[in-house]
């Protein structure tokens, strides 16, 4: 029996996102969470004719409590999302505090469950998640994720259409680093099968999957950011965890994951200078069974990419766990 849960259901990531989960073969009871509109997303989403059981919530009489008990993969798209001319940090004020009060109940009511972590900045949002579930004394670090799946997705659509094949699920570049502009990082020296990408169009294309996310904030002209791709990214990251518990192997995803924690973390941490970072996770039964490490294959255009990249995830880690340590958790 698998629980999910979508905590921030009701918004343009969480609905079309709990539609996916409501229709996976894999899930058996779909809880979902929002300040608004959760039990109508729920009640809609039931007339589905698939074995996932939904229910919906809202904050008043205990609800994140009845969301979370019993949740085995909680997924968290909460929070605002940009408007043209904003970074994903200028999201850090409002969505800061949103992470930190919802991981508080998952440390209170579901302390075992993987937590995928989809609201923006990623790159400070995890560390904050890491250091509630710290504070409470349920910290595993082989079940926290920062989702940056989309970036992934991006990188094979996008080296598709440069390259002319057909389907963009059989190229699969590794993007490391962390979930924000040049802190964003494909490797596409390492994509699967090997990729030749014309010299002139190679920073055009590195620059695209770095500022994806950019492309559609303009498109959408102040009605918000990616939600639909996001949706189908979030649940293909929920899905993988889900299959590797069941016991698939061989699963392996890019995540932003606290690396000293990890198996195989350990040395990449100290090759890169950071806690947080995204590399190849291989999943398991307990979430995080390997953290790869891609550095040492990797060319020097690609090296100058991650000193930049590691520069900005300091400054965006260290916010995040200076906010944990000195706004403590309401709940
Ligand atoms: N990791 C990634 O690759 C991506 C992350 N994002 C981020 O995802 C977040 C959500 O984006 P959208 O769905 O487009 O925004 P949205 O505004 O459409 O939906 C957010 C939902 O969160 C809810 N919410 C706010 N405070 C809450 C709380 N305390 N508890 C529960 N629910 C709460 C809102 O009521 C709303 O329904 C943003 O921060 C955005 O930047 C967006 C795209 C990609
Ligand atoms: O760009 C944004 O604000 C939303 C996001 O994270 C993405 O689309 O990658």
């Amino acid at each position: 029996m698998v629980k999910a849960v979508v905590l921030g259901a009701a918004g343009g990531i969480g609905q079309p996102l709990s539609l996916l989960l409501k229709v996976s073969p894999l899930v058996d009871e779909l809880a979902l969470y929002d300040v608004v509109n959760s039990p109508g997303v729920a009640a809609d989403l039931s007339h589905i004719s698939s074995p996932a059981k939904v229910t919906g919530y809202l904050p008043k009489d205990d609800g994140l409590k009845n969301t979370l008990e019993g949740a085995d993969v909680v997924v968290i798209p909460a929070g605002i999302p940009r408007k043209p001319g904003m970074t994903r940090d200028d999201l850090f004020k409002i969505n800061a505090g949103i992470v930190r009060d919802l991981v508080t109940g998952v440390a209170k009511y579901c302390p075992k469950a993987f937590v995928l972590i989809i609201s923006n900045p990623v790159n400070s949002t995890v560390p904050i998640a890491a250091e509630i579930l710290k504070a409470n004394n349920v910290f595993d670090p082989s079940r926290l994720f920062g989702v940056t799946t989309l970036d992934v997705v991006r990188a094979s659509t996008f080296v598709a259409e440069i390259t002319g094949v057909e389907d963009s699920r059989t190229i699969v570049v590794p993007v490391v680093g962390g979930h924000s502009g040049d802190t964003i990082v494909p490797l596409l020296s390492l994509a699967k099968p090997s990729v030749s990408i014309p010299a002139d169009k190679l920073d055009g294309l590195v620059n695209r999957i770095q500022f994806g996310g950019d492309e559609v904030v303009k498109a959408k002209d102040g009605a918000g950011s990616a939600t639909l791709s996001m949706a189908f990214a979030g649940f293909r990251f929920a899905e993988a965890v889900i299959k590797a518990v069941r016991g698939e192997k061989g699963i392996v995803e890019p995540s932003y994951v606290y690396l000293p924690g990890v198996p195989g973390g350990e040395e990449i941490a100290k090759a890169v200078g950071v806690d947080f970072f995204a590399v190849p996770v291989e999943l398991g039964p307990n979430g995080v069974a390997k953290a790869t490490n891609p550095f040492g294959l990797i060319n020097e255009a690609e090296k100058k990419l991650l000193e930049v990249a590691i520069k900005g995830l300091k400054t965006n880690i260290d916010k995040g766990v200076e906010f944990a340590s000195a706004e403590p958790a309401k709940l």
